[in-house]
């Protein structure tokens, strides 16, 4: 059924998949996820949030501009495995400084190619996304040196721990606290507000897109606790992007109620989003398959315009759409909420607007990088909601 040279792609449910070997050979496993991007795949495999995911390209042909010093999302690549359908021969790209097949080989990345892409992302869509492993070289011989069954290889994946309940911004998240400093028309100015930005798997260009806006970001571990992030000063508090379960993630909904608490304007991306909808005493739940991608239609309720959106997230909130609620959170304690944006594919929550305090989120990407720069807005709305806290001229 395969050869010592080839490599093997095996999900829970039983499926095979025989390919050639991407990157790295060896074994890798993870939960198996589909993004449907047909560019940025350096941002795409540098994002923290695909921590432990094994990653499907719909798009066919992978790596075509190679990959660059520009594009990463962080400093290393996260995702846990690789699957392409036709990786291309040829980098071209007056940008690039390599191949990516080189690069998921330095990096240690195990992937697979030509495998039937399309069968496989049809079959995750209505099977829903699963534990996978990859196998190729030495990882396809047993101990005596022969070929393994199929059924060693799957009983290795059903060996592995589910996403769901897995917790893992700690291992993602900046050790140390960094900054960014104003950019673009405010560099070397005064910052106009200071951030700070607790880092559950952030993605570069998100304390890029506020320092373009005048913002000094103090980009901060997810350890951090509530005295050490008020002695920063804060004109607001922003909360990342990340891998794992929101449900598993306590000490931050903590932390984020005591950020609540004190009153300090708060915009949450993606596990921030999830985050403030616990905060708020809602509940998450996972997906099917998520929303991985950079065409995702998103409605903004309050004023009915459409924002094609870039996403990657497995996990939602369950909260009430088309109407304004008190949050569950101790009877009200946070006043009013409403579900601000919701994906037009599905119905899913994409967003929380608060009414009486200072805070907000979206579950999609509004940084773009990579994807379209529709809901840029976002990062002005959070702007202006410091400087009308600031000044006192928030109407509450
Ligand atoms: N990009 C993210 O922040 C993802 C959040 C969460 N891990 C999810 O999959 O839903």
């Amino acid at each position: 059924m395969f050869d010592p040279q080839d490599a093997v792609l095996v999900l829970e449910d039983g499926q095979v998949y025989v390919g050639e070997p991407y990157g790295a050979i060896g074994t890798t496993s993870g939960e198996i996820v589909f993004a449907t991007g047909m560019t940025g795949y350096q941002e795409t495999l540098t994002d923290p949030s695909y921590d432990r995911q094994i990653v499907v390209q719909t798009f066919p042909h992978i790596g075509d501009t190679g990959i660059n010093g520009e594009d990463p999302e962080s400093s290393r690549i996260w995702v846990a495995g690789y699957v392409v359908r036709d990786p291309s021969p040829n980098v071209s790209n007056w940008r690039a400084t390599g191949s990516l097949d080189d690069d998921l080989e330095s990096n240690h990345i195990v992937g697979i190619s030509h495998i039937d892409t399309r069968k496989l992302v049809r079959h995750l869509r209505s099977a829903g996304v699963m534990r996978a492993a990859i196998f190729s070289g030495d990882a396809l011989l047993d101990g005596d040196g022969k070929l393994r069954t199929i059924d060693s290889m799957l009983d290795e994946v059903k060996a592995t721990p589910q996403m769901k309940g897995m917790s893992l911004y700690d291992e993602v998240s900046t050790k140390e606290a960094y900054t960014i400093e104003p950019c673009g028309e405010f560099e070397g100015k005064e910052p106009l507000f200071t951030v700070a930005a607790v880092d559950l798997g952030i993605k570069s260009m998100t304390p890029h897109r506020m320092a373009e806006r005048g913002c000094r970001v103090h980009v901060v571990p997810s350890t951090i606790t509530f005295d050490e992030l008020q002695s920063l000063n804060p004109d607001g508090v922003f909360f990342s992007n990340g891998p794992g379960d929101p449900e598993q993630a306590d000490s931050e909904v903590n932390l984020l109620r005591q950020v609540l608490d004190a009153g300090y304007p708060f915009f949450g991306i993606c596990f921030g989003n999830q985050l403030l909808g616990r905060a708020l005493g809602f509940g998450t739940y996972k997906l099917k398959f998520g929303h991985r991608g950079i065409n995702q239609p998103v409605k903004d309720m309050t004023t009915g315009k459409i924002e094609i959106t870039a996403h990657n997230h497995g996990f939602a909130v369950d909260a009430p759409i088309g109407e304004t609620v008190d949050a569950p959170f101790e009877n009200g304690k946070y006043g009013k909420v409403f579900v601000s944006h919701i994906d037009l594919n599905d119905n899913v929550v994409e967003g929380l607007q608060c009414v009486d305090i200072p805070a907000f989120s979206v579950q999609y990407h509004p940084e773009a990088a990579a994807g379209p720069h529709d809901a840029a807005y976002l990062f002005d709305r959070f702007v202006d909601l410091m400087r009308s806290v600031k000044e006192g001229t928030r109407n509450a």
